[in-house]
Parts: C-alpha cells; sequence; structure tokens
C-alpha cells in the first residue's frame, strides 16, 4: 500500500476558520479517517519543515554517541538510591518491552514535568522518587537539543490542541455555551477533549531503531521486531519519523492486513489511542501497529503523545454510548492511574 491510502487531513483552514461552521468540514473529514482507520496524516499544522529535520536530526546526533555517553541520562527504577522515577531517561536496545518481547529500539522518553500538586517521597531513602516524579533527563550532547525540543513541544502542544478541538466537532458534541464558558472537565460539549487536555500529561520518545539483522520470518513467534504490535495507551499521537519506508505498518479494520504508513514530508501520522476510544465508546478504534525496520541505514523516530490531565477522568461519553448502541465499554479512571498501570506493567 502507498502512504497515500491513509487520509491526508490539512489543519490549516481549521485553524484559520472565524466559525464552527467554516471548521466543519475538516471535522468531517477527522471523523471519516478515525471511523476507518484510526490513523491519518496531517498537514497544514503550522510547524515548518526544518524545524522538523532539526528534531530528527538532533535524534540521531545523539544515538550516534558511544554507550556510555547515552548512559549519563540512563533510566532508573522509582524508589532506587540513583533517583530515578521509572519513567523519564534513556533505556538501551532491548530494555523496552511490548506484548512480553524486547523491542529492538532504544528510547529517551520526556514527561511533562511533575507539577501537578506535591511530590512524595519514593520508597527509599531521601532523595529517591516516586513513579513519574522525577526531572527529565536531557542529554548534555548534542548541546542544543533540549532548546530545540522544549519549543517544539511548545508547538506540538498547540497542534495538539487544535486536533482535540476538531474531534470534539467532529463528533458532533454540543456547542458550548458562549455565555457561560465552563471550567467543568465533566461537562461534555465540543470542548471537552480541549479542557481535559488544557494541562496535557504528554510524552515526547525519542527513538532510535538500528536495522533488524535477522532474517524476515513471517510470523515466526521469536521474530525480532523493532517495536512490537500495540495500540497507544492516550488521546492522540502526533509520529515524526525520518523518510525511511517500509518500518511503521498499521493493522487495517480486516483485522490481518498490515498497510505501510511511510511518511510524507513535512506530515505528521497521526493516531488515536485507547483514551479516545474509550471516550467515544468505540465509536473511533485506536488501531493496532508495529514498526519492523529492515531498510536501509538507522531509523529515528519521535512521536508526541498529547495526552488528557494526570487527573482527567476518562469514561465513554454519553452521546457516543447512545450513537454507539452499546454499553459502556468502561466504568471510567483516571489518566494518571491508567498511565501508572502501563509503567509499572512495563507496557505488557
Ligand atoms: O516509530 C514509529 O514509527 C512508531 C512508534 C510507536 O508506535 C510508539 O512509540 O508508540
Ligand atoms: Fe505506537
Amino acid at each position: 500500500m502507498s502512504p497515500s491510502s491513509l487520509p491526508v487531513i490539512d489543519l490549516s483552514d481549521f485553524r484559520n476558520a472565524s466559525s464552527t461552521q467554516d471548521q466543519k468540514a475538516t471535522a468531517l473529514a477527522i471523523n471519516q479517517a478515525c471511523t476507518d482507520y484510526g490513523f491519518f496524516y496531517l498537514t497544514g499544522h503550522g510547524i515548518p519543515t526544518a524545524r522538523l529535520d532539526t528534531v530528527i536530526s538532533l535524534a540521531r546526533q545523539f544515538f550516534a554517541l558511544p554507550l556510555d555517553q547515552k548512559n549519563k541520562i540512563k533510566r532508573y527504577d522509582a524508589g532506587g538510591p540513583e533517583g530515578g522515577d521509572g519513567a523519564r531517561g534513556y533505556q538501551g536496545i532491548g530494555e523496552n518491552v511490548t506484548g512480553g518481547r524486547r523491542d529492538m529500539h532504544e528510547a529517551i522518553d520526556f514527561y511533562r514535568e511533575w507539577d501537578d500538586g506535591g511530590k512524595e517521597e519514593g520508597g527509599g531513602s531521601n532523595g529517591t522518587c516516586k513513579t513519574l516524579q522525577g526531572h527529565n533527563l536531557w542529554p548534555e550532547e548534542p548541546r542544543e537539543l533540549g532548546e530545540v525540543y522544549h519549543e517544539y513541544i511548545a508547538q506540538l502542544e498547540d497542534v495538539g490542541k487544535a486536533l482535540v478541538r476538531a474531534m470534539g466537532i467532529a463528533l458532533d458534541l454540543d456547542e458550548p455555551e458562549t455565555s457561560t464558558t465552563t471550567n467543568d472537565d465533566a461537562v461534555e460539549d465540543s470542548e471537552v477533549f480541549v479542557r481535559n487536555t488544557e494541562r496535557s500529561f504528554w510524552v515526547m520518545r525519542m527513538i532510535g531503531y538500528p536495522k533488524l539483522s535477522s532474517p524476515a520470518s513471517a510470523n515466526a513467534e521469536d521474530a525480532e521486531l523493532s517495536c512490537g504490535e500495540h495500540t497507544d495507551y492516550g488521546c492522540v499521537t502526533l509520529l515524526l519519523a525520518d523518510p525511511t519506508p517500509g518500518a511503521l505498518q498499521v493493522l487495517h479494520k480486516d483485522g490481518k492486513t498490515w498497510l505501510n504508513a511511510d511518511p510524507i514530508p513535512g506530515a505528521f501520522v497521526v493516531n488515536i489511542g485507547d483514551m479516545m476510544e474509550r471516550w467515544t465508546n468505540g465509536l473511533w478504534k485506536s488501531t493496532k501497529h508495529r514498526v519492523i525496520h529492515r531498510g536501509d541505514g538507522y531509523r529515528v523516530s519521535v512521536p508526541f503523545f498529547y495526552e488528557p490531565n494526570f487527573e482527567a477522568v476518562i469514561k465513554p461519553l454519553k452521546k457516543c454510548v447512545e450513537r454507539s448502541g452499546k454499553e459502556p465499554i468502561h466504568g471510567g479512571s483516571t489518566y494518571g492511574e491508567h498511565l501508572l498501570g502501563k509503567i509499572e506493567g512495563n507496557f505488557y
């Protein structure tokens, strides 16, 4: 399948439109894409291609460093004497596990800094951290990486916000009452996703994939994977990847065909995660995908996960429950509980 067979959505009209009416066409296209694929390409997001290229290039420079350099920002377990928080920092090749199997990639994970209330002391002595309550570990080299990534994350948060606003309209949720702008996160109008991601507990992964060395053996239980088959566990993913073709594969609705989601220059590959599936009571599916990199060279990708607020309560929206004609698929839990469950279970 060519990259063009996943839908392409241009966000520029939506970002520039002044009324909800003008935004409807984009919203309709998003509804179709999320219903049919759970995946689409996003153009017109407003982040210059030169910035995207720099982000990839800095990641590539980091991964090219010797291992002892990369291990200076190694991730350590929460509660340990090294001050790790079990989530932030660098993981070497094979340390990440998906579906019980080791992934053939290395990565740095960055999360929103823990600023939602007090920090608790970790299980160990002074200076130990609870899961997620440490600081991000930024590499010293390449020197400009930290500054560029901070700016890039701020830009991505704006894109994420525009996207989830479009998603609320795409689901045909009620227009917010203009006279009484609400701060109530439980109100289920078209701004519901905007309010519940206002303090997005975002995640950014900088991933490096060496070319797989084992021979391709289709469906073999023990075949090496660059990143095992999974759905994303959060809200909306904005994936930036280098031009390597054939690596990211998306499972078609038929449940057996893997579609290549090859990069389009300047575009993000966007997909929805389990929290969006839960909110929509399954009207929109979080779609399985995987990475198998047998192409040329060392592949780099930088997915940004635009997630709900840590304390946001995620449960199926009433309108979606009605429309789906199904019982609610989940009783509701906070995003933070869901995330901690994922981290502590090593994303199994
Ligand atoms: O590297 C990619 O193309 C996708 C990575 C991915 O699916 C993930 O990190 O959740
Ligand atoms: Fe993913």
